[in-house]
């Protein structure tokens, strides 16, 4: 279903498998052109040790960035949307954290909170991660995560090395 308003969503893009950044812009370009979805601002390259549960650095480094796009599509059909691009750019749906060519995940969408069997946004965890705290701190500065607060104090206390690619 469309919306005739559009949300201002977070998404984070990483890619740990062949031309990492080359992936990473393919997709921006392909979100871009899905009706629905406008892509606003896009944050520099960030690379991190791959994050795993059971510890880092077990497969080859991401990189990462932060988008923020205006949508009007519903959160399940902006689910779809990523999906549908990662299929497009050869995702191929292996292991949880494994590594992968692209991996889209839907960190906030406005103040919008969504629990499903499907989608879990905020996502749960976003507030963690380095590697997409300090690419969205690159754009927005100020902002705040729905449920957890300014994402300049969560990147004060969150784990991990993240570094800027050239
Ligand atoms: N906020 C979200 N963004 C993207 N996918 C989500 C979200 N919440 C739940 N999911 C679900 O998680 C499923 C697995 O996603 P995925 O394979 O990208 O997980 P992962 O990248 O290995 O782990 P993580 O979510 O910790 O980055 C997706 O198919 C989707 O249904
Ligand atoms: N550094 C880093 N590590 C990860 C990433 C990611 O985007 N960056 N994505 C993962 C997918 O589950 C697993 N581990």
């Amino acid at each position: 279903m469309r919306l005739s308003l559009e949300r201002r969503a977070v998404l984070s893009l990483g890619s740990n498998l062949g031309d990492r950044v080359a992936t990473i812009d393919r997709a921006v370009r392909a979100l871009g052109a899905i009706d629905g979805i406008r892509v606003l601002e896009r944050s520099s390259a960030w690379e991190s040790p791959s994050w795993h549960p059971d510890g880092e650095g077990l497969s080859p480094d991401y990189a990462n960035i932060v988008a923020i796009v205006g949508t009007s599509l519903e959160p399940l059909d902006l689910l779809d949307a990523i999906r549908a691009v990662e299929d497009a750019l050869g995702r191929v749906r292996e292991e949880r954290y494994g590594s992968r060519t692209i991996d889209i995940d839907i960190v906030a969408i406005g103040a919008l909170e969504v629990d499903s069997a499907e989608l879990t946004v905020p996502h749960p965890r976003a507030h963690e991660r380095q590697f997409v705290l300090q690419p969205w701190l690159e754009l927005e500065p100020h902002a705040e995560l729905p449920g957890h607060g300014s994402i300049a104090e969560l990147a004060e206390y969150a784990d991990g090395d993240v570094w800027r690619l050239a």
